[in-house]
């Protein structure tokens, strides 16, 4: 990819302080399911908010490939129209997913309930993260995958012509491993179950709900039980798209950092199992207000106030990293400027995201003039005065593109990425909005 809109190499230099109102793009793992859910649902599905980022581009272009109409009515502004619960085709190409593990995962899970053959590929940083994860649960309903060595991408699926139901514990913390086997659930009969240990984001949950399927969550001692009964009547339900928590937190972050900014950012969604961040940032002294608190399409939002706050170190529990896996790029250059140690403990899942972003985020750090070290699977920080000055590798990973801009808008000297296209699967107009709000070219080509 790059293809999108922002300049390939970039970098960020030392800005004034960051003030005004701005509304992130929508959130882009309600995205993705906004468009699955209303390819399964009978009826038109209308979503508003719809982050037109790069990832949620693929699953649109892979619902149409499954035989749902899907249609751009204006920015953000969506319509599908569903097949019904197994009623998705055989697609006639190859399901390219181009950077997104969310789009992979949880189609795995709908191509396993449905009776059709279906090959699946994604960019080169896709092509190397785990899929096992997904295939071996949901072989379980019947459907055949065949991944490469390693069970990489591409992967073919023939999918179960009577798919079973599931019950599984989830060996690791994934909503994406969780939703594929709730989404192959809905094709079987009767109840599929999954148990987690760990609590992660609930938004396939609670749009099943939407959509009118039966659900219920269960808090035992083995951990969080989900159980959906499978076969249901999807119903088109509007869907109204918050702004992305994970987006809100660069902006959030550059406020934090670059003295006398204040900047407000409307209209972000706070689920709770979203919302880490803001509890971690609060603990190292961050001024950060929420105000108009309300729940629009059955999700918690509000509008998020940041003043430029002197910063201390923290250390952050793993039982913190569900609600806060994507931040941890972003809060590891905040540790940087804080006064004292910052230790993140329980990273290892960040190893198979985009890049493997525990060392990607070391490296961003020290190619900059901060100490850190890992430990396992923590990552420690030493804060303080940030030099700056370093090209930082992004690996395809839109993260740490966007982790290091705003690194280069505190630090002494600017800060340059290789490649900031990838900025464009998640935070298309990344660049120009924080440029608005520094009232000049903080972020520019090089
Ligand atoms: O379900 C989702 O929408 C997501 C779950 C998380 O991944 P894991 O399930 O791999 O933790 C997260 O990192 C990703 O950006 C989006
Ligand atoms: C990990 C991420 O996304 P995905 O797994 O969908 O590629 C992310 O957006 O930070």
């Amino acid at each position: 990819m790059t293809q999108g809109t922002q300049t390939p190499l970039r970098s960020s230099r030392p800005a004034g302080p960051l003030t005004g109102r701005l509304a992130v793009p929508g959130d882009k793992s309600i995205s993705h399911r906004a468009l699955m859910f209303g390819a399964l649902a009978v009826g038109e599905t209308a979503i508003t908010g719809l982050l037109e980022g790069e990832d949620v581009l693929r699953t649109a272009a892979a619902m149409r490939l499954l035989g749902a109409e899907v249609t751009r009515l204006g920015p953000g502004e969506w319509r599908v129209a569903g097949r019904g619960v197994g009623g998705l085709t055989e697609p006639v190409d190859v399901l390219d997913m181009g950077n997104s593990g969310t789009a992979a995962r949880l189609l795995c899970g709908l191509l396993a309930g449905h009776p059709i053959f279906a090959v699946m590929t994604g960019d080169a940083s896709l092509r190397k993260r785990p899929m096992l994860r997904v295939t071996v649960p949901l072989a379980a309903t019947g459907a055949e995958f065949w991944t490469r060595e390693g069970g990489r991408l591409p992967l073919a699926v023939r999918g179960a012509v009577d798919p079973m139901p599931l019950d599984y514990t989830l060996p690791v913390a994934s909503a994406q491993v969780k939703s594929a086997c709730l989404l192959a659930g809905l094709c079987a009969p009767g109840v599929t179950r999954v148990v987690e240990r760990e609590h992660t984001r609930d938004h396939t949950e609670n749009m099943l709900r939407h959509f009118g399927a039966e659900v219920s969550v269960t808090d035992t001692d083995a951990g969080r039980e989900i159980r959906v009964v499978g076969q249901p009547e999807l119903v088109a339900a509007p869907v109204r798209v918050p702004g992305d928590p994970s987006s809100a937190a660069f902006p959030i972050a550059a406020a934090l950092l670059v003295p006398g900014s204040r900047v407000v950012v409307e209209g972000v969604g706070l689920n709770p199992l979203r919302t880490g961040l803001l509890t971690t940032l609060r603990e190292m002294g961050a001024s950060l207000e929420i105000e108009n608190a309300r729940v629009e399409g059955g999700e918690p939002v509000g509008d998020i106030v940041a003043s430029f706050s002197a910063l201390r170190g923290v250390d952050v529990p793993p039982g913190r990293a569900p609600s806060m896996i994507d931040e941890y790029p972003v809060l590891a250059v905040l540790a940087a400027f804080a006064t004292g140690t910052t230790r993140m403990r329980g990273l290892a899942e960040l190893r198979v995201k985009e890049s493997d972003r525990l060392a990607a985020t070391a490296a961003l750090l020290t190619a900059n003039g901060v100490r850190c070290t890992i430990e396992g699977d923590d990552l420690i920080v030493e804060g303080g005065a940030v030099p700056g000055g370093g090209l930082v590798e992004t690996h395809m990973d839109h993260r740490l593109a966007m982790s290091a801009l705003v690194m280069g808008l505190a630090s002494a000297a600017p800060v340059t990425v290789d490649d900031a296209g990838f900025i464009d699967t998640s935070f298309p107009g990344f660049a120009a909005l924080l440029n608005r709000l520094a009232g000049g070219e903080a972020i520019s080509p090089p």
